[in-house]
């Protein structure tokens, strides 16, 4: 199992309260944004502000990700310069990725693993040879460019965003990649990102991506099994081991059959639990 990413903040490169407050927020990853968080007076020097904080700062355990400006922009190139090969980086995460080539020509001058936000429609009907890219290790959902782009309103359910999500989630995991769920921008509102949360877990994103650490409690927990979910894992497995003992090849807990497949989700749940516990310590 990759490390956890329940909760992915983003922060504005440009906002230096923010970046130190970084170093001591429960965040599983962070996206330190150059892009549409940063406006055009201060992109440069909002660069070179983090260039020097991921220099100099320790962020722990927590998965450094930058998310550059696109090459089609005037910043791009100067960003890829910077953290292309800089040792505080994980990973560099491209924006409006709209199929494989635009991650190739990143590729060609970064050595680090990529990142891409889904976030238009061509995006996400290219998802899936997005995915397969060999350099790219995680899919982050970018929900307002989407909505913009479709001419979709903004719903609880996020019916309109549905198709584009489900995509994304087929091709991440039809690769074996990483995919996390969009933002969710009334950032006082906690029922609200709850239920959001909750949809894109049922899904099967790995985590949301955050804009204020307000809203980092409520993924943690959501993005993580619960106590029961891990007992039952136990139990599955468990009452599995006795029937394939038996020479069964379908066992019965609590009414429920539970069979190989099962079992295989079992043991990533309890995986996914043992790297949240690792973070803790
Ligand atoms: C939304 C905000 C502008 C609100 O900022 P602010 O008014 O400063 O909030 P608070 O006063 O409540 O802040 C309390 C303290 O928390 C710190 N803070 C705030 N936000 C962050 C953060 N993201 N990371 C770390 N720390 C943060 C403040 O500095 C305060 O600290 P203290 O002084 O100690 O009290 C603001 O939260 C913000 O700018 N959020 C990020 C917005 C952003 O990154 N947007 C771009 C990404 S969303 C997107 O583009 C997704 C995608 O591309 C798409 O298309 O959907
Ligand atoms: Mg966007």
């Amino acid at each position: 199992m990759s490390r956890p990413v329940r909760s992915v903040l983003y922060i504005p490169a440009s906002k230096e309260r923010a970046l130190e407050k970084a170093r001591d927020l429960p965040t599983d990853a962070i996206i330190f944004d150059l892009e549409d968080a940063v406006s055009p007076e201060e992109k440069d020097r909002a660069r070179d502000l983090l260039a020097e904080e991921l220099t100099a700062q320790d962020f722990g355990a927590r998965l450094r990700i930058v998310r550059v400006n696109g090459l089609d922009t005037p910043w791009g190139a100067a960003d890829l310069a910077v953290f292309a090969g800089h040792p505080g980086v994980d990973a560099v995460l491209v924006p409006k990725v709209n199929a494989p080539a635009v991650l190739d020509a990143v590729a060609a001058v970064v050595a680090k693993p990529l990142w891409a936000m889904l976030e238009t429609a061509q995006g996400c009907l290219n998802a899936a040879a997005i995915a397969a890219h060999p350099r790219l290790e995680g899919m982050v959902m970018g929900t307002n460019d989407l909505a913009k782009e479709l001419g979709a309103r903004f719903r609880a359910d996020r019916l309109p965003l549905i198709a584009g999500l489900g995509a994304c989630v087929l091709a991440a995991r039809a690769a074996g990649k990483v995919v996390v769920d969009g933002v969710y921008n009334a950032f006082k509102d906690e029922a609200g990102l709850r239920a959001e949360c909750e949809q894109g877990r049922d899904m099967g994103f790995d985590g949301k991506t955050l804009i204020h650490p307000a809203q980092l409690a409520i993924a943690n927990e959501v993005f993580a099994p619960s106590d029961a979910e891990v007992t039952l894992a136990r139990r599955m497995i468990e009452a599995y081991r006795a029937a394939r003992a038996q020479g069964q090849g379908v066992a019965v807990l609590d009414g429920r059959i539970v069979e190989n497949m099962h079992v295989a989700n079992a043991t990533t749940i309890l995986a996914k639990a043992s790297a949240i516990a690792a973070l803790a310590v």
